[in-house]
């Protein structure tokens, strides 16, 4: 089965209502393999958002996500990494609100930047970030499923 790396942003961490809800969701539909609260340094922020060093919103969101604890979540089922991203929804929260208002960004994105979670892009992505989050989780080959 499938794996991917779900991280749920400091707004939502510090909004109780926001955290039970989503662990209910994320609890219903995948097997959670590892979770954590944990602190994105200066450090880590950049290296996780390295693909968007040159874009206009990098110093933005590397601040915005060390501005509190994050929640970090290793998810497994099947089409995980596609599963998880369409609960997220779109990027943009206005474009979340207005075209798919049940999924999580519409529920409770501020901006684009503050879009509430993440989610790996591909298993490549999924494993590397989950390396960088979850040093200490022994990510099998046969965990990660074929992308
Ligand atoms: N136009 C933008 N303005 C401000 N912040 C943005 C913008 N586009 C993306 N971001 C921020 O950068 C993050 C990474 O952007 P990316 O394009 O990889 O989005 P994504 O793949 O939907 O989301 P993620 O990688 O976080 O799961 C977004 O989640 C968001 O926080």
């Amino acid at each position: 089965m499938e794996v991917t790396l779900a991280l749920l942003k400091p707004h939502v961490v510090r909004n109780t209502y926001a955290m039970q809800q989503l662990k209910s969701l994320i609890g219903s539909n995948f097997n959670i393999l590892a979770a954590k609260e944990l602190r994105i340094t200066k450090e880590l922020s950049e290296c996780f958002y390295a693909d968007h060093k040159d874009k206009f919103f990098y110093h933005r969101l590397t601040t915005f996500m060390q501005s509190g604890p994050c929640y970090a979540i290793i998810l497994q089922s099947e089409l995980c990494i596609q599963k998880w991203r369409r609960l997220m929804g779109p990027t943009k929260v206005f474009n979340a609100v207005y075209n798919e208002p049940e999924c999580i960004r519409a529920l409770y994105g501020l901006s684009d930047t503050r879009n509430a979670c993440h989610g790996s892009d591909s298993a490549i992505s999924a494993r590397r970030e989950i390396a960088m989050l979850f040093p200490e989780f022994d990510i099998g080959q046969d965990r990660i499923g074929a992308n």
